[in-house]
């Protein structure tokens, strides 16, 4: 079985918990992509929902599949939101962003009664910090805002190199809210918490891939078959 097999088994596994007329957030990258691609062939077969999607281009496929979509301007408040992770740990706490997507992701997670993560196992590890962590910064005065957030990471207690996200022809990479973003390579994060509120309080940080506190629920697919993580209903 493949790791894109796993995905999709998670995803599949997501849409159970889908009911006629929820309102849906929609997360971004490739596990993600699967469950649209699924909830789009239950909305073909007739399901009533409406969804708010996390980045222009889960908005793009959610559209060619005809998916009613909304904004968080007109449905501020969202009963599911899926999404996948680029990390977790036990305690569901995430590292996201490696779509270049966390600005969005979180505030449709946060405005969601639910969060639920959907993953191949291979995302679930002990400890935070082996995925470089995104920092999306705005791109005016980049260099003091780069030194800031090394100062916080240091007194967070963490290290570790920080990279301008490149495309891959070399450009520099823009977010979909026109920002950059810093990876933050820690190996380990021994204090996410921590972490995290230092990162939240520095001026020209615009978020972090943090997510901490949004999810109740993961489910992780393995080659033995899914495994589910917090509370399942
Ligand atoms: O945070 C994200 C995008 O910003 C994605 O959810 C994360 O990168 C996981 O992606 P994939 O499902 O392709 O592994």
């Amino acid at each position: 079985m493949t790791a894109d097999d796993l995905k999709k088994q998670a995803a599949a596994r997501a849409l159970e918990l889908v009911q006629p007329g929820m309102r849906l957030g929609l997360g971004t990258g490739s596990t993600a992509k699967h469950f649209v691609d699924l909830l789009g062939e239950r909305v073909a077969a007739g399901l009533d929902v409406i969804c708010v999607a996390t980045s222009e281009a889960t908005q793009a496929q959610a559209l060619s599949l005809a998916i009613p979509m909304s904004t968080l301007d007109e449905t501020p408040e969202l009963d599911l939101t899926v999404d996948g992770a680029d990390e977790l740990d036990s305690a569901l706490r995430l590292i996201k962003g490696g779509g270049a997507a966390l600005l969005r992701e979180k505030i449709v997670a946060a405005a969601s009664r639910r969060m639920v993560v959907i993953a191949d196992d291979g995302k679930l590890v002990g400890k935070l910090g082996r995925f470089p962590l995104p920092i999306e910064v705005v791109p005016f005065g980049l260099e003091v805002t780069r030194r800031a957030v090394a100062k916080a990471i240091a007194e967070a207690g963490a290290a570790g190199e920080l990279t301008l996200r490149k495309r891959p022809d070399g450009e520099v990479l823009v977010t979909d809210g026109g920002h950059y973003i810093l990876d933050a390579h820690l190996g380990t994060i021994d204090h996410p918490e921590a972490l995290a509120q230092a990162l939240n309080i520095v001026p020209g940080v615009v978020e972090h891939g943090l997510f901490i506190g949004l999810a109740a629920m993961a489910i992780l697919a393995g080659a033995g078959g899914l495994t589910i993580l917090g509370a399942a209903e």
